[in-house]
């Protein structure tokens, strides 16, 4: 996971550490050893906002740094990690379970955002797995009536999982099956509401519209946008699209097992302002980790 992001840190850490041994750190040396980071970061798609902002951050730390005498590079990891924790500090971290316990209001309502293909459906199944082993109940809007073969998908998960899909015709408006699912909960006393959206083409006025009513109509105690960390910065402009529509609570970052670049979470963290709850590790249910500012941070200095 990250590894690249990772190296740039590495590499950064050293070249200061090295450079500080020697003298204290002038301009010319600061802007030297960050211009060759920040080609780092743009390769490992960290945007050139986030990229930076970050290097102005840095820059101001670190001209004339003087590092104690014989310290390791624990001096200057130190010094990169206050400077990332302070980059992102208006970003709370969210603790999912701690989250869920605060909604006292049953049902609690999901509701599940992104484009084709992100990995909304698997984590859908994923969260539902998890609420369903602390002993939570469950109930699944199947609100993308747009896409053949995605409620039939949904069901495969559902069967799985041992959750029920409330479902309309296919072409129906999905605002009334989030609206159907939550009287179905409330009429059970199912404590879960998870409304599944259709991906969308971001661009589609119309279809973001629809998506708009599904909020309104169903006032989801979270929206969650689902981030496919392999689509790098192109995932970024689109949260921020959809956020133009849809207010976004949470990110969920998928497919990072595959991702070795990194850069993408930072950029979300940097540029939508939102917190990550969890990241998609796999395709199993199973493959879904908590996510927190300060264990990503300390990862990239390890
Ligand atoms: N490796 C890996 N694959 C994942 C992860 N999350 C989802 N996938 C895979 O990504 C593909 C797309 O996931 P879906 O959940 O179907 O995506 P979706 O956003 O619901 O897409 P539509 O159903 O087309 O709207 C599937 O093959 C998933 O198994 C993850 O964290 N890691």
């Amino acid at each position: 996971m990250f590894n690249r992001l990772k190296s740039a840190f590495s590499s950064l850490v050293k070249a200061i550490g090295d450079a500080v041994t020697q003298r204290e750190l002038t301009e010319d040396d600061v802007n030297k050893l960050l211009g060759e980071f920040e080609e780092r970061l743009i390769e490992y798609d960290v945007a050139l906002d986030t990229a930076e902002a970050l290097i102005s951050e840095l820059k101001a730390k670190l001209i004339g740094v003087k590092v104690p005498r014989f310290s390791d590079n624990d001096y200057v990891k130190a010094l990169v990690r206050d400077t990332l924790m302070n980059l992102l500090s208006s970003i709370p971290d969210v603790d999912f379970d701690e989250f869920i316990k605060g909604v006292k209001k049953r049902p609690i309502v999901l509701l599940f955002l992104g484009p084709n293909g992100y990995g909304k459906t698997t984590t859908i199944a994923k969260l539902t797995n998890m609420l369903l082993k602390r002993g939570m109940s469950v109930v699944w809007a199947a609100a993308d009536t747009y896409r053949a073969g995605a409620v039939e998908q949904l069901e495969g998960h559902a069967a799985k999982l041992g959750v029920r899909v409330i479902k309309h015709p296919y072409g129906s408006d999905p605002a009334s099956v989030a609206y159907d699912a939550i009287e179905h909960a409330k009429a059970r006393g199912i404590s879960v509401v998870m409304i599944d959206t259709a991906g969308r083409m971001h661009t589609d006025r119309n279809l973001m519209e629809e998506l708009r009513k599904v909020h309104r109509v169903s006032s989801p105690d979270a929206s969650i946008f689902i981030v496919d960390a392999l689509m790098g910065n192109d995932a970024v402009d689109v949260a921020r699209t959809y956020s133009k529509y849809i207010p976004i609570d949470f990110v969920v970052v998928t497919k990072v097992d595959a991702y070795v670049k990194g850069g993408v979470i930072l950029t979300l963290l940097y540029e939508l302002k939102k917190p990550i709850i969890f990241l998609g590790t796999g395709q199993g249910y199973d493959d879904l980790i908590k996510f927190n500012k300060l264990d990503f941070i300390n990862k990239l200095l390890e």
